[in-house]
């Protein structure tokens, strides 16, 4: 059966002033997959990442999600049409508990006139325990329900990122975008995110692109993978072509 191409990225440049921080990279992500983005410092990724959920305008080349041309619409439009991401360094709101945070991302699905809010409408309020209820399912989820009312800032660090993706999860995002998401995890939390992540994609109908210096992760859960370098594109197939391939070797030794 063919498979359906959710995200293609075509000849994505973007340049900043004299550096081009991302040259021609074109990459897809298809319905399902899980898809990394690997190389070393500096090689672009996160630029690339910002490109496709429009933090950045592309200098060159198109986007397309689900057949749809996006590369001109900013972030906003973005995460509507289903793409969300988390970013290198946590990003929650720390003033407010966990399931604040996660009631906060539903927002846009609430009714937000002012009337129905002001006078709490019956369909105000059915619109406000399913965002609660939602919340609630998803912090058991990522195991963080017995401290939902605790303040995000005061949560340990994995138990924050873990809330991060619940908080893209609450929006039934259909691409999960994941910036490093092991960065700073110890082994074991490293394996439940591991498994977290392929429970997201079997379970939950979301296709994953993640960016991961964790090679044991990446290897281990990754159905493609693409390799830049120095803002180019180098290498991209399965975890054993990835592995195995001679430019990739030389680019993590450092002899390219
Ligand atoms: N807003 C910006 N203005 C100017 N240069 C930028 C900007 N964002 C990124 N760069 C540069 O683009 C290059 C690629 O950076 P990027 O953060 O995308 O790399 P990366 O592969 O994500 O690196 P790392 O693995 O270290 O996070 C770097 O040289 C960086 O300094």
């Amino acid at each position: 059966m063919a498979q359906h191409t959710l995200l293609k990225a075509s000849d994505l440049t973007m340049q900043f002033g004299g550096l081009r921080a991302v040259d021609r990279v074109s990459l897809s992500v298809n319905q399902g997959e899980i898809v990394s983005i690997i190389g070393p410092n500096g090689a672009g990724k996160t630029t690339v990442f910002n490109c496709l959920t429009g933090f950045y305008k592309p200098t060159a080349g198109t986007i397309h999600f689900n057949g749809e041309a996006i590369h001109q619409l900013p972030g906003f439009k973005i995460s509507r049409k289903g793409i969300v991401r988390t970013f290198q360094h946590v990003r929650l709101f720390r003033n407010m508990t966990a399931i604040e945070n996660l009631m906060v991302a539903q927002h846009r699905h609430l009714n937000t006139s002012l009337l129905a809010g002001l006078f709490k409408t019956p369909d105000y309020r059915r619109a406000e325990q399913e965002a609660m209820d939602k919340a609630a399912w998803w912090l058991e989820r990522v195991n963080l329900l017995d401290l939902a009312n605790r303040d995000a800032g005061n949560l340990a660090y994995g138990q924050q990122r873990r809330l991060e993706i619940a908080r893209c999860m609450v929006t039934n995002p259909s691409l999960l975008m994941l910036d490093e998401p092991a960065a700073g995890l110890n082994p074991r939390e490293t394996e439940e995110l591991d498994h977290l992540i392929m429970e997201l994609r079997d379970q939950h109908n979301v296709s994953v692109m993640l960016i991961e210096h964790d090679m044991k992760l990446v290897m281990g859960i990754s159905d493609r993978i693409y390799v830049i370098n120095q803002g180019a594109p180098l290498a991209s197939g399965t975890p054993d072509e990835v592995r195995n391939h001679p430019d990739v070797i030389k680019a993590y030794l450092g002899e390219a």
